[in-house]
């Protein structure tokens, strides 16, 4: 049973009704990621884009639609730019996501862009490409006809590798690296993943985290201690000048040191960094691979794109007097608008009551907008189920979309699609994750062939989602693998 609730006088979006005074509506499913979307998509099918549930006293509004999540993100982004304050001191508490929209959020972001902007990237992406070929050619070499490999695991240890070497340098030892990941690896099912969207009334948190505090508190000081050591080690080779990364431009740790912020804060930041780029990248990055492997003939055009962009030597094309946008580009994209692996953005909230397509938005209410929805909304584009990296090329349905600028620079239609958010609060780390995404691609598709395990293509690849804070596909990727031969190799 639903209804449109009001608040002051005014309707609030429409809400699953009754809802208890602790609980709020979470009672009417379990407190997971699955069932809050089966409800959400309940609710949207009835009450249309905008539709609201209760945390305990609070409403939850979420927006379907790219129109308005526009006018909120963009219009009214000054509004909308704040984040739920939380009670919890976890690991989270001190980065550029859970900062106050305000002066030290403002300057931790800008700190943030500009080491990204200005992270010589060339050499780190070339050393951990290499690696990731290496690793996959090792598995597959000496079989003419491909060996099966599940790459999850060499994908992830290569995207954390690149990273990792961004975050705290080159210099750091591969003892150390496994260490970090694997804390990385203990910590993150720990989180509960409704918290993450800020949708769980206190009391449900206690009574979530109760059962898993003492090994949460365990493994983040056991991180705190390590990452302090990481922070030490590269402070040091910056005072002595020794190691690989003197001669490179700085860090993240070196630009978080400039700061002068606390230990607490350095670690927070250093988590998140690596926190918010390594799974996100490393799935789409298997999302795309899959897709490859199921549209053997994109995977042919794509092969056929690179050599002849290298072939030219001249690898932005252009048309027009425009720059071309590489086809590798296209696919990535059109995979970030079929499986973004964040399908909601970060819980935002506003700083004062707001009207939004007619109903109430009082202030401090959490407000969320379905990343996944309008990357496949049929009214946006054709076909919307359909891959089609096509739609990206020039003068292409999707030519106009804007996905590392956060859409604040013009319309609607460059929200077509908001795989990383749109506005002030709009993911820094977009232009890095596009560029490592089309570097990894490009090099994995000249080095191999991608065949389906069993020749029935449909049936050997699931495309199943596992619903969560980072949508996974449910069963990984298997494929055939099969080394192209040096002499074939595409330049
Ligand atoms: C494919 C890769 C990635 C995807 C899909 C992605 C997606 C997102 C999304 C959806 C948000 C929430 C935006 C909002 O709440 O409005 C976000 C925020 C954020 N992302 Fe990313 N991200 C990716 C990679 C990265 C990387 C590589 C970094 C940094 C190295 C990064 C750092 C952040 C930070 C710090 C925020 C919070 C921004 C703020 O609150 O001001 N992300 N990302």
């Amino acid at each position: 049973k639903n209804r449109k609730p009001f608040y002051d006088g005014h309707s609030l979006p429409p809400a699953p009704w009754p809802h208890l005074p602790l609980v709020g509506s979470l009672f009417c499913h379990p407190p997971t990621m699955a069932s809050l979307v089966v409800v959400l998509r309940r609710l949207h099918a009835a009450h249309g884009p905008v539709v609201s549930l209760w945390v305990g006293s609070k409403p939850a509004i979420f927006i379907t639609c790219h129109d308005i999540a526009h006018r909120a993100l963009v219009h009214m982004g000054t509004t909308f730019a704040h984040r739920p304050a939380t009670w919890s001191s976890g690991l989270n508490s001190h980065g550029v996501n859970s900062a106050t929209y305000g002066n030290r959020w403002g300057l931790l972001r800008r700190n943030l862009s500009s080491h990204l902007a200005t992270a010589h990237v060339t050499g780190v992406l070339r050393s951990s490409t290499d690696k990731l070929v290496k690793n996959l050619e090792s598995a597959s070499a000496g079989e003419d006809d491909g060996v099966v490999v599940a790459p999850s695991e060499t994908f992830r240890h290569a995207v954390f590798g690149f990273f990792a070497a961004l975050c705290f340098g080159e210099g750091v030892g591969e003892d150390t690296l496994r260490r970090l990941r694997g804390l990385h690896a203990e910590i993150i099912p720990l989180i509960v993943e409704l918290d993450a969207f800020h949708l769980m009334p206190v009391f449900l948190q206690v009574v979530c985290y109760f059962p898993r505090w003492r090994k949460l508190l365990s493994a983040q000081r056991r991180h705190h201690v390590l990452v302090t050591t990481m922070i030490s080690a590269c402070r040091r080779r910056r005072e002595e000048g020794v190691g690989p990364d003197v001669a490179q431009p700085r860090c993240y740790v070196v630009t978080l040191l400039g700061l002068g912020l606390g230990e607490d804060e350095m670690v927070s930041l250093c988590w998140e960094y690596m926190n918010a780029s390594v799974k996100t990248t490393t799935t789409e990055l298997e999302w795309i691979m899959a897709r490859l492997v199921l549209h053997q003939d994109i995977q042919q055009k794509l092969r056929k794109d690179i050599a002849s962009r290298r072939a030219s030597g001249n690898h932005t094309m252009t048309c027009g007097g425009r720059r071309r946008r590489p086809f590798v580009e296209a696919v990535v994209l059109e995979a970030l608008r079929l499986h973004p692996p964040a399908h909601y953005l970060l819980a935002h909230t506003t700083d004062k009551d707001v009207t939004l397509d007619n109903y109430m938005i009082p202030k401090g209410s959490i407000v969320n907008f379905s990343v996944a929805s309008i990357g496949r909304d049929a009214t946006l584009w054709t076909d919307p189920d359909v891959f089609r990296p096509e739609r990206f090329v020039e003068g292409g349905e999707g030519s106009g979309v804007r996905c590392t600028t956060g859409g604040s620079d013009s319309g609607p239609e460059t929200m077509k699609m908001i795989p990383f958010g749109a506005g002030r609060r709009a993911c820094p780390g977009a232009g890095i994750a596009m560029t490592v995404l089309q570097s990894f691609v490009e090099d994995l598709v000249r080095r191999f062939d991608w065949i389906p395990v069993a020749s029935g293509v449909e049936a050997s690849i699931d495309m199943a989602e596992k619903p969560g804070i980072i949508t996974e596909m449910r069963v990984p990727l298997r494929a055939r693998l099969v080394t192209v031969r040096q002499n074939d190799v595409l330049l």
